[in-house]
């Protein structure tokens, strides 16, 4: 079986155009593989480019140079270099992302936030809302809130909302930003057990926990993302 994601020698910098157009580059010659069944734990300090690095491997930051490969039924596929509608079909079918925190939708009921993904690939509405139902009970979200946008929702309700969502899928690969950030020490516990569940079934997992006790239990090992700062090597 191919891996399932690779990143070769990717190097980006970001232009601050309304500062004289002054460059930061942020990694140089970033290369490595996430297996299927692994949870990488991207480490190194604040500011190194951990969640950069999860945002260009989605598609919202562009690369400078370097590719990313993702396999997607048997082919390969460069996101550094596809066209948006490729990313979007990689999004919808091989690649999932678990941000720090949900965009919400105005009057979409957190069920249905959950249950989208799962629409979105063809899944009938009772079928994904019964499965959404499922995770939000297992995140313990109180059955009262299912109904409700969750725009009013509290830190935590509201990141267990957007876990529920971004687990719903079977995605090959999955991308995960601090995603027990606000949570207490019973929900975390939870997302570590759907986290190890993801790498029985083969998913590639990628991902950033600043909580000590999470990033030991899930992680397969640590990329010291350090090892790609260009200010490091200037150094
Ligand atoms: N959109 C952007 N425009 C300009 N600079 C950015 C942008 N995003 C990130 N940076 C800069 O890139 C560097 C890496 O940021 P990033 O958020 O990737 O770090 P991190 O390792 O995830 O940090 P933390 O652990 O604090 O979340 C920082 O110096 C940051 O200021």
């Amino acid at each position: 079986m191919a891996t399932p994601l690779v990143v070769s020698e990717v190097f980006k910098s970001f232009t601050m155009h309304l500062r004289d157009g002054i460059r930061l580059p942020v990694v140089a010659d970033v290369s490595f593989s996430v297996a299927a069944g692994e949870c990488v734990v991207l480490g190194g300090p604040s500011g190194i480019g951990k969640s950069s690095l999860l945002k260009m491997i989605y598609g919202n930051y562009a690369v400078d140079s370097g590719q990313i490969l993702v396999t997607q039924k048997d082919k390969i596929i460069d996101l550094a270099t596809a066209d948006p509608r490729t990313v979007l079909e990689v999004r919808r079918h091989t690649l999932g992302y678990v941000s720090q925190f949900l965009r919400t939708v105005p009057r979409v009921a957190a069920i249905d936030v959950v249950a989208e993904p799962l629409l979105a690939r063809g899944v009938a509405l009772a079928d994904a809302r019964q499965r959404a139902g499922a995770l939000l009970a297992q995140l313990n979200l109180p059955q009262e809130l299912w109904q409700l946008p969750p725009a009013t929702f509290s830190g935590g309700e509201q990141q267990r909302v957007n876990i529920a969502r971004g687990f719903i899928t079977d995605h090959a690969i999955l991308l995960l930003d601090e995603p027990t950030a606000s949570l207490d020490a019973r929900n975390r516990a939870v997302v570590v057990s759907m986290i190890e569940e993801k790498k029985k079934a083969g998913v590639a997992l990628l991902g950033i926990f600043h909580d000590e006790e999470v990033r030991e239990a899930v992680g397969s090992r640590i990329l010291d993302v350090s090892r790609f700062s260009p200010r490091k090597s200037a150094a």
